[in-house]
């Protein structure tokens, strides 16, 4: 399944981040902002389970969640997406992958894993701004599932076809999510027109 939300409001606030003239503060911010827009979405159809409750005025049946939710952000970049998530599911767990793409054979590398336990229970959301060549997160994806997860979603803000075909051959089974699906990478791997590398945008270190 791959849902591109290409919503009003969304697509606003991306434009404002694609801007080169965006600084490292507004750029956060949107991306935040984004972030909890997106998890609305992501989490529609979420597993919940009946229960018993008391109103002031008498008995009824509610609906709770019945799994735990555990999000992945990918580092450093999918860090700017987990609190924007986590304001909508603020009983979410967090796990962490530390992934970066070595600049000229554009493979993913990883550098750090720490996962809660049960992801074989759990709905799991990977989250990282940019899916370009789809290495990191189908590297990430194979990450969780080696520890049991088998309820994942991929939540990212731009993609283009080419990491969405690379994710969805190596896990048919993991839905994806986009803000906005862009044209093509570049010759350095970069997404055209994209918004740059997110890592160093967010974080200010370029
Ligand atoms: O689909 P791919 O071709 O694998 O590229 C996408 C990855 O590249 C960026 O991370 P980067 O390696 O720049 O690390 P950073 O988040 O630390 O900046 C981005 O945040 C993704 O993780
Ligand atoms: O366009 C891109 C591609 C990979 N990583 C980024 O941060 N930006
Ligand atoms: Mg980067």
């Amino acid at each position: 399944m791959l849902e591109v939300l290409n919503h009003p409001l969304i697509t606003h606030k991306l434009t404002q981040m694609r801007s080169k003239d965006t600084g490292t503060k507004d750029f956060r911010e949107n991306l935040d902002e984004i972030a909890e827009l997106m998890a609305y979405e992501v989490c529609r159809d979420l597993p919940t389970q009946p229960v018993d409750v008391e109103t002031p005025i008498g008995p009824c049946v509610g609906y709770e969640l019945s799994k735990e939710v555990v999000i992945v952000p990918i580092l450093r970049a999918g860090i700017g997406l987990l609190d924007g998530i986590r304001r909508l599911v603020p009983t979410a767990k967090v796990g962490f992958i530390g992934m970066y793409r070595d600049e000229k054979t554009l493979e993913p590398h990883e550098y750090f894993a720490k996962f809660p336990k049960d992801l074989d229970k759990s709905v799991v959301m990977i989250v990282d701004p940019m899916l370009a060549t789809g290495g990191s997160a189908v590297a990430a994806i194979d990450a969780v599932k080696k520890r049991g997860a088998n309820n994942i979603k991929l939540v990212c803000l731009v993609g283009v076809p080419e990491g969405v075909r690379a994710v969805q051959k190596a896990h048919p089974d993991v839905d994806i999510y986009l803000a906005a699906m862009d044209e093509k990478l570049n010759e350095n791997g970069y997404i055209v027109p994209g918004l740059g590398d997110a890592g160093d945008r967010i974080f200010g270190t370029k």
